[in-house]
């Protein structure tokens, strides 16, 4: 007689495979729909301006005077520099290509160990690129989601990124008085999950190996992240702590087998943002005869711009060579790593089996932040009023 776990299990793995095959054989509308949020880039040359207007129209990213004016005016003049930089990495952001790969691969794992609340589809969200997250939102209505999680592809949470895309979702009911036929919960950060901290640290240790043997404890890593104005930071945004709570659980990983920095890239205008900038600290450790040097991109979940052209070209072709940097070596990005899928689809079972997610506010909070639009959790209760 077969044992009552046993039969658990195989009814467990049935109901899975029949989720999965009526999934790919019939229109049934998926029970599930995962919302990836991300800011997206541009898909090829003609979308930079777009993409750039966007950009710089969102008062979430950036605030200056006469935004809607000034906006659209800054955007045009910087695009053909930045159309440049994606003519030199393919001509055009990956990030939709691996983004929906994620996704995939991501929903495949959860239709097994999530039966309950399977067929699960991605779905990509993107706030200044196609697609679009308010298309997004309308092809989930009308595909008849009934749950929708909406998961940022940014670890870690900024007000200037993920905070941005819940306000985006939340204006696209607002400004139409729409309500929403989906039953809506949150995953706003996840930099401290053990899986994504693993798939760091083997891309570290697998990228240390190649480094001689007898410089390898020499190697300085310099986790890079992303920039912000010095202004969001004095606000009280909670991206840098969260970045470094990711680095310390990497070096923690590692045994903290080397020297280790954590530095910020991609500055944008002239005023102050937070430092030590990348390409500063690579000149410095240079001057202090660190030469042998180990890029880590760690708040970005696959490659574009930042990584491709920046880190790579900018600072792994020109600075090293000119500064005198002896090694020069970029971890590649966690793109469709098996272990950083394992961390995606980790955190979004552990959502998905959490019965209190419907109504957890805390996740919803967007702390000390002084933009009465952004992401509150009296407007989210909102939403979740309206199909409650
Ligand atoms: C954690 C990630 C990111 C934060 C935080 C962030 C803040 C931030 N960015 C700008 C302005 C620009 N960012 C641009 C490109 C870009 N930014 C991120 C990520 C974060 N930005 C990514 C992944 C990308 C690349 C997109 C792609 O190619 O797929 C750009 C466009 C490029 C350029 O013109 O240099 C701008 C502009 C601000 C102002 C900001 C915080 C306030
Ligand atoms: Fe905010
Ligand atoms: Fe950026």
């Amino acid at each position: 007689m077969k044992s009552m776990k046993a039969c658990l299990v195989q009814s467990t793995v049935h109901k899975s495979l029949m989720n999965q095959i009526r999934l790919q054989s019939t229109n049934v509308p998926p029970k599930t729909g995962i919302l990836m949020l991300n800011m997206g880039g541009p898909n090829n040359l003609e979308e930079v301006g777009d993409f750039l207007r966007r950009l710089f129209e969102d008062r979430d990213i950036i605030q200056m005077p006469l935004q809607s004016f000034l906006g659209p005016i800054i955007a045009k003049r910087r695009t053909p520099a930045i159309q440049e930089r994606y003519n030199m990495i393919g001509g055009g952001s990956p990030i939709q290509k691996w983004t929906r790969r994620q996704g995939e691969l991501m929903c495949q794992i959860l239709d097994k160990v999530c039966p309950e609340t399977a067929p699960h589809k991605p779905y990509v969200g993107f706030r200044y690129a196609h697609p679009l997250t308010e298309d997004t939102l309308e092809e989930m209505e009308t595909d008849g989601v009934q749950n929708a999680v909406a998961f940022t592809q940014y670890p870690q949470y900024s007000c200037t990124t993920t905070g941005s895309s819940l306000n985006a979702i939340y204006q696209h009911y607002a400004s139409k008085n729409k309500e929403t036929k989906m039953r809506w919960s949150f995953i706003d950060r996840w930099g401290t999950n053990e899986f994504l901290v693993k798939a760091f640290a083997e891309l570290v240790k697998a990228e240390l190996q190649k480094f001689p043997e007898d410089i390898r404890s020499d190697v300085v890593i310099l986790f890079s992240a992303h920039s912000l104005p010095m202004k969001t930071v004095s606000r009280g945004d909670p991206y840098p702590a969260e970045v470094g709570a990711t680095v310390n659980l990497v070096m923690k990983e590692l045994d903290y087998s080397n020297g280790y920095r954590l530095v910020w890239q991609s500055k944008v205008g002239p005023v102050p943002w937070l430092e030590p900038a990348t390409d500063k600290a690579i000149e410095a450790l240079v001057k202090r005869g660190r030469k042998h040097l180990l890029l880590v991109p760690i708040a970005f979940t696959s490659d574009h711009i930042e990584t491709l052209h920046e880190l790579d070209i900018e600072y792994g072709d020109e600075l090293a060579k000119k500064v005198g940097v002896e090694t020069y070596r970029r971890v590649p990005s966690l793109n469709d790593h098996p272990i950083f899928i394992k961390s995606i689809a980790d955190v979004v079972s552990k959502h998905l089996k959490d019965e209190k997610r419907i109504s957890n506010h805390l996740l919803l909070r967007c702390p000390m932040c002084e933009n009465p639009k952004c992401g509150q959790t009296k407007n989210w209760m909102k939403i979740q009023a309206a199909k409650v």
